[in-house]
């Protein structure tokens, strides 16, 4: 499979303080890789330094062969690039509909329109017309995802997408997974439950204090590899496997 993005020896951080220390990291198209690692070791600034929302220090990021890493995030957008932050980032005064109306603004080409948003993510239907202002903070998210989905990613970036929501919201969410991804998006998601992640991850990168520690399939790895990553614990492997 061909390689869509590709970080290269990536230093990054905010004004003088370094939260990213020499990230390689390599996905390739339709791979669904899943960043893990504990509060603070660096995983929402790779994936705004990827989106383009943080300029790196040193090093470059590659989409689809070409380097982007001068390009802001609007453009990167336009490329298909795109992040859903964590927490809420909606139009309060603008109804759910809207709100993923607003998603569509790349002007990219797809399958995605709001009739699949519909069936991919029930919940989001069903408060179409209501006020951002007043969904919860799990709806919120739901639409936060169909909004990105509205403008066609080809890498799309969850950053803790299921922090604090209910289980079922959740499920409705990773059940949504598999259907994004044969619509052609490749995907980058930070999720603290291991179980999850081994359930929808192709690949793993465990971070930790700015480094990626470990990478590996997600049938290559062990439980006990990422948790010994995830706690900075035990012996990693010297030789990152593929
Ligand atoms: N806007 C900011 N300004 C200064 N430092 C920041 C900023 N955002 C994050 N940091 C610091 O950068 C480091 C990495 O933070 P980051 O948010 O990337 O971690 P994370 O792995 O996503 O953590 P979490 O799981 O808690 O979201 C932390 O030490 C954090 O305090």
């Amino acid at each position: 499979m061909s390689t869509l993005l590709r970080v290269d020896s990536v230093d990054a951080g905010y004004g003088d303080f370094q939260a990213l220390f020499g990230i390689d990291l390599e996905v390739a198209e339709g791979e669904l890789l899943a960043l893990v690692g504990a509060n603070g070791a660096g995983k929402s600034t790779l994936l705004k330094t990827i989106a383009g929302a943080l300029k790196p220090f040193r090093g470059t990021i590659g989409l689809a062969g070409e380097d982007v890493t001068a390009e802001p995030d609007i453009r990167r957008a336009r490329k298909g690039v795109c992040l859903v932050p964590e927490g809420r980032r909606l139009f309060p005064s603008l109804t759910v509909e809207e709100n993923l109306q607003v998603g569509a603004a790349t002007g990219r080409k797809g399958p995605w329109n709001l009739a699949k948003v519909y069936e991919a993510i029930p919940l989001v239907a069903d408060r179409r017309a209501r006020k951002a202002a007043r969904l919860s903070g799990g709806e919120q998210q739901a639409v936060a995802i169909g909004r990105a989905l509205m403008g066609n990613p080809r890498l799309l970036l969850l950053d803790e997408v299921s922090l604090g929501l209910a289980p079922l919201v959740v499920d409705q969410l990773y059940t949504a997974l598999p259907g994004i991804r044969a619509e052609g998006a490749t995907v980058i998601l930070v999720e603290q439950d291991l179980n999850r992640t081994f359930a929808v991850a192709d690949r793993i990168a465990c971070v930790l204090e700015g480094r990626i520690v470990l990478t590996g399939t997600t049938a290559g790895l062990t439980r006990d590899q990422v948790t010994a990553a995830y706690f900075g614990t035990g012996a990693f492997p010297e030789v990152k496997t593929p």
